[in-house]
């Protein structure tokens, strides 16, 4: 979709529904980061549009990003914005791209950074403008891939490793965690006013 790189987790998918399905959605949530992130492939990230919470998260677990350059475009993780908070993996995966101090600024006010100030805060690693993001994300690529392919995988896993044998290992209290977060009547009540908000700005 143009002017969106992605709109994040489906809010619907967390409001009105059962705690089996909550179970079953965060699952699938955490299987997403831990394919992402713990690729031993290249993945370059082409942000060719706005990208809240969910969609940042994507972005960080790509090993480069590249991000058009338009200041109507804007990244971060904002989950405080709707009165939910961003798990531990969330903040790990930022904290490892743009560190402590950084990530708990971002966190606690749940910004979202325009294209230009994302650079600055390094939370992407390149603008180009808009038309040229794919091809620049190709060009990016050829460099990464030029890399001996052992010597990048075992380096990333390196780095990545601390952070995914977290989640592994608090996989289901994590979920649980969530089931009994998100099914409260209050959290409930933010992200419906969440909601009516963005259909109202219209
Ligand atoms: C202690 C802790 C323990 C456990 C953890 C607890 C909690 C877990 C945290 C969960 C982590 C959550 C991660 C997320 O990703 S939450 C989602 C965050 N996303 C957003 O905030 C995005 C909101 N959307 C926007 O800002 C804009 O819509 C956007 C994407 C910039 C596009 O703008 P625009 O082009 O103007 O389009 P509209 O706003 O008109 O939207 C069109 C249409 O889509 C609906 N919509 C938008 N985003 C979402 C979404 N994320 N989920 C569901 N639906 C969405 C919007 O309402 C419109 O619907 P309509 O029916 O009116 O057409």
């Amino acid at each position: 979709v143009s002017k969106i790189f992605s709109a994040g987790l489906d809010i619907t998918e967390m409001s009105g529904k059962s705690n089996e399905h909550y179970a079953a959605f965060w699952r699938a949530v955490q299987e997403m980061w831990l394919k992402l992130y713990g690729s031993n492939m290249v993945t370059i990230a082409a942000i060719n549009g706005s990208s809240p919470a969910g969609g940042c998260l994507m972005a960080l677990c790509c090993d480069y990003r590249i991000m058009a350059d338009n200041p109507k475009f804007a990244i971060g993780l904002n989950e405080t914005q709707l009165g939910i908070v961003a798990p531990f993996w969330f903040k790990d995966t930022m904290i490892n791209t743009i560190g402590n101090r950084a990530t708990e600024l971002s966190l606690q006010l749940g910004q979202m950074y325009p294209a230009p100030e994302a650079l600055k805060f390094g939370l992407v690693d390149k603008l180009v403008p808009e038309d040229k993001v794919q091809s620049a994300a190709a060009a990016a690529m050829s460099q990464w891939l030029s890399v001996p392919d052992h010597a990048r995988q075992l380096t990333k896993s390196m780095m990545r490793k601390p952070a995914i044998d977290r989640l592994v290992k608090q996989r289901e209290a994590d979920i649980n965690n969530f089931v009994s977060f998100i099914s409260k009547d209050s959290i409930q009540k933010s992200l419906q006013i969440y909601m009516d908000r963005l259909k109202q700005k219209k």
